[in-house]
């Protein structure tokens, strides 16, 4: 860690400045559904006193925004002026946070926040109204894996409940919560408010101009930045979440200057490093958050503030302070590395295949993670890595070494993504060359849409330049199935996809597994979901295997008896002790939470276009073979599938890295 370089802290120049000039025209958006007041609690059986309070929604100091219809914003688009002339304010501690983005690490973040620090009023707002209407309701937009307890717990608030614990007389309280956590189109009224102010926008690779195809777009962060400038208070702290260039705080800053010049905020990097599909485990127990800053002691102190917010539930020694831009590029490497270390696996996965003798590319990555300097993780070979940031990420990352004239580290990077291009391309190739060079005629069917499982996220899925390659051939029908994504989002990747009209009217997005294996000559796996293993392979996922080996110790909840409540780590460490004793009892074991709504039949929502998990059907390979025409390929770009198990079901199977086909 080096503390020793500060920032540049200089006066902004005018020939940058004149980069951001002030727009004007205000936008209106619709008020966001209310928050509403639970009429009916449920006790579980774990709770003793049930007293009956106030519900949390009317407990007072409510952090609803205030209803200011003048204040309305689009983003850029406000036409009212700064809000104040010369202005230092040191925050001492935050009692307001904004997020300025309600996306896929926007939500799931400021829930958290909002989760570990109840007395926080948390504003996440957007200018995409659907997107926060979902987040009102019970379907939220993202699906991950206990989201939706953070959610209700911070959003609709608790009531409050005693339980008496294993072993000990006396109840312990776990008090009401108040509603905290806010989703809404106020963009204005909740950055206003705010003490600090998350900038949490997309940064997608550039299509367009100087850089296309490699830059990153940082526009969203402009114009983000533009309305903190013109509304925020003064001396409220702006915190870069998005991954950017290096050098973006700078900007940033730059443009907090030129509309504000005579109030000083302090910009940080505070990148997220959460991955989807376990984004609330990543984020309840980071391997490390990182806060870069200027050197300054008022972005010291700026630091130390926001620190503060995270050491709610971080231990402080996860901590990590750093200037803005090592900040800023740790990240960029953070994702340039994980993505290179699966290129080197698939890269000796093409080994195993070519070679022929048996080289297992699973067993490769098992010696190779035994040794701890390695590790196990990011050495599953497989279809490539697809995902909305690893591969814009190496884009930025190599452009900017490319800019700086060092073309050997520019290419030594891109080379990672020639790797992942190889893979997939290679894996496509395999298909139609094993259906004898042509799939006319012929029906395939594709499981997994999404770049991962656990996701609904479809976002450059690698399965969709699988779809293209196999679509040119013409086959009769490509059958999609994906049991976590909306049907609708693969179609709108689908038609990204640069196919013709022709091709893309033989792919069908159908609802289950059977629909897509029926009359199918081959199967492609392309998303390790855990129903693809099939009935008697079928594995738990990561996160109950974790799980379970906790309940091995028993439990060991540690409090203290003089404290009156508990943490919500304790109270969500004591929920999983009772779910696992009372099964079925896992959504709400203390009964705590409000009731959801249960959406009308007929609504999105309820035909589930949300992408939310179907329910867990397994695929039976028994019963998929006797569906399937002959020769019944399944080409398992993932290794979920147990190959010996399906060569003895009469299926041809084909994984990653195993060798060609012996069978
Ligand atoms: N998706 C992931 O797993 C991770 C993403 N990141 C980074 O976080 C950033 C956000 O990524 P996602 O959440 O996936 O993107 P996203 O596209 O899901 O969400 C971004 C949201 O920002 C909103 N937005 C854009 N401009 C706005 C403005 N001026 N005011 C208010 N809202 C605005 C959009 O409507 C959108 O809902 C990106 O820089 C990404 O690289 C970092 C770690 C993980
Ligand atoms: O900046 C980001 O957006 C995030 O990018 C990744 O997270 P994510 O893309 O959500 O998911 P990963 O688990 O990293 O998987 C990415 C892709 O790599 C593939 N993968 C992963 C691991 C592996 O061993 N092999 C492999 O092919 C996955 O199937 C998936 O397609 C990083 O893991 C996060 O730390 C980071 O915050």
């Amino acid at each position: 860690m080096n503390h020793q370089h500060s920032e540049s802290e200089g006066p902004t120049s005018p020939s940058t400045t004149q980069e951001f000039p002030p727009r004007s025209h205000s936008t209106d958006s619709a008020p966001s559904p209310g928050i509403e007041t639970p009429n009916s609690w449920k006790p579980s059986p774990w709770t003793q006193h049930s007293p009956a309070t106030t519900p949390p929604s009317s407990e007072s100091g409510s952090p609803e925004t205030k209803p200011d219809a003048s204040s309305h914003d689009g983003g850029d688009t406000c036409s009212t002026e700064p809000r104040d002339s010369t202005e230092s304010h040191e925050l001492g501690e935050a009692k307001n946070i904004c997020f300025l983005g309600a996306g896929f690490v926007g939500g799931p973040t400021a829930a958290v926040i909002a989760y570990h620090n109840p007395e926080i009023t948390v504003n996440v707002v957007d200018l995409d109204e659907a997107r926060i209407a979902a987040w009102n309701s019970r379907l939220l937009p993202i699906h991950e894996q206990g989201l939706l307890k953070v959610v209700r717990v911070t959003r609709d608030g608790t009531h409050e409940i005693s339980v008496v614990l294993p072993g000990r007389s006396a109840p312990v309280r776990i008090r009401a919560r108040r509603p905290n956590l806010l989703f809404s189109t106020r963009v204005v009224d909740a950055v206003s408010e705010a003490d600090i102010i998350f900038i949490c926008v997309n940064t997608p690779t550039k299509t367009q101009g100087v850089g296309a195809g490699s830059m990153a777009d940082v526009s969203a962060v402009e114009t983000a930045s533009r309305t903190v400038a013109k509304h925020a208070k003064a001396g409220s702290i702006v915190v870069e979440k998005s991954t950017v260039p290096c050098g973006t705080a700078r900007m940033i800053q730059d443009i907090l200057r030129y509309h504000r010049p005579d109030t000083t905020f302090e910009v940080l990097s505070n990148p997220e490093f959460l991955s989807e599909g376990t984004a609330v485990e990543n984020l309840m127990h980071p391997d490390r958050i990182l806060i870069g800053s200027s050197q300054t002691p008022s972005g010291l102190h700026a630091a130390s503030v926001l620190k503060r917010v995270y050491t709610a539930w971080v231990p402080a020694a996860r901590i990590v302070t750093v200037n803005t831009f090592s900040s800023e590029l740790a990240k960029l490497v953070a994702n340039a590395m994980l993505a290179q270390r699966i290129s080197s696996i698939n890269a000796v996965s093409a080994i195993c295949d070519a070679m022929g003798l048996g080289a297992d590319v699973e067993d490769v990555s098992l010696a190779l993670g035994r040794d701890r300097r390695l590790g196990p993780s990011f050495l599953e070979a497989g279809v490539g890595f697809g995902g909305s940031c690893f591969e814009k990420d190496i884009l930025s990352l190599a452009y900017l070494a490319r800019e700086l004239h060092l073309d050997v580290v520019s290419d030594y990077w891109l080379a990672v993504l020639r790797i992942n291009e190889h893979q997939r391309g290679r894996f496509a190739r395999d298909v139609v060359r094993e259906l004898n060079g042509s799939l006319r005629g012929k029906k395939i069917a594709v499981l997994g849409f999404a770049f991962k499982d656990g996701t609904n996220d479809t976002r450059n899925s690698i399965a969709v330049h699988v779809i293209r390659d196999i679509g040119e051939e013409m086959p009769r029908e490509i059958a999609v199935f994906d049991p976590g994504c909306a049907a609708d989002d693969i179609r709108d990747e689908v038609q990204k996809s640069g196919l013709g009209q022709t091709q893309l009217d033989r792919i069908k997005v159908v609802a289950s597994w059977r629909e897509a294996v029926r009359e199918a000559t081959a199967v492609c796996v392309l998303t390790q979901w855990k129903q693809f293993r099939g009935r008697q392979a079928a594995q738990p996922a990561r996160l109950s295997r974790a799980l379970r080996s906790k309940s091995r110790h028993g439990f060991s909840l540690r409090f203290d008896p003089r404290l009156d409540g508990l943490t919500e780590m304790q109270v969500r460490e004591l929920e999983e002790h009772i779910g696992r004793e009372i099964p079925g009892s896992e959504e709400d074991p203390l009964g705590r939470l409000q009731p959801l709504d249960v959406p009308n039949e007929d609504s999105d929502q309820a035909k589930g276009s949300s992408g939310h998990v179907a329910a867990e059907d397994v695929v039976d390979w028994v019963e998929a073979a006797a569906m399937m025409q002959e020769p019944r390929w399944v080409f398992d770009g993932r290794n979920v599938v147990n190959l010996t198990e399906l060569q003895g079901l009469g299926f041809r199977v084909r994984g990653v890295g195993k060798g060609p086909w012996m069978g």
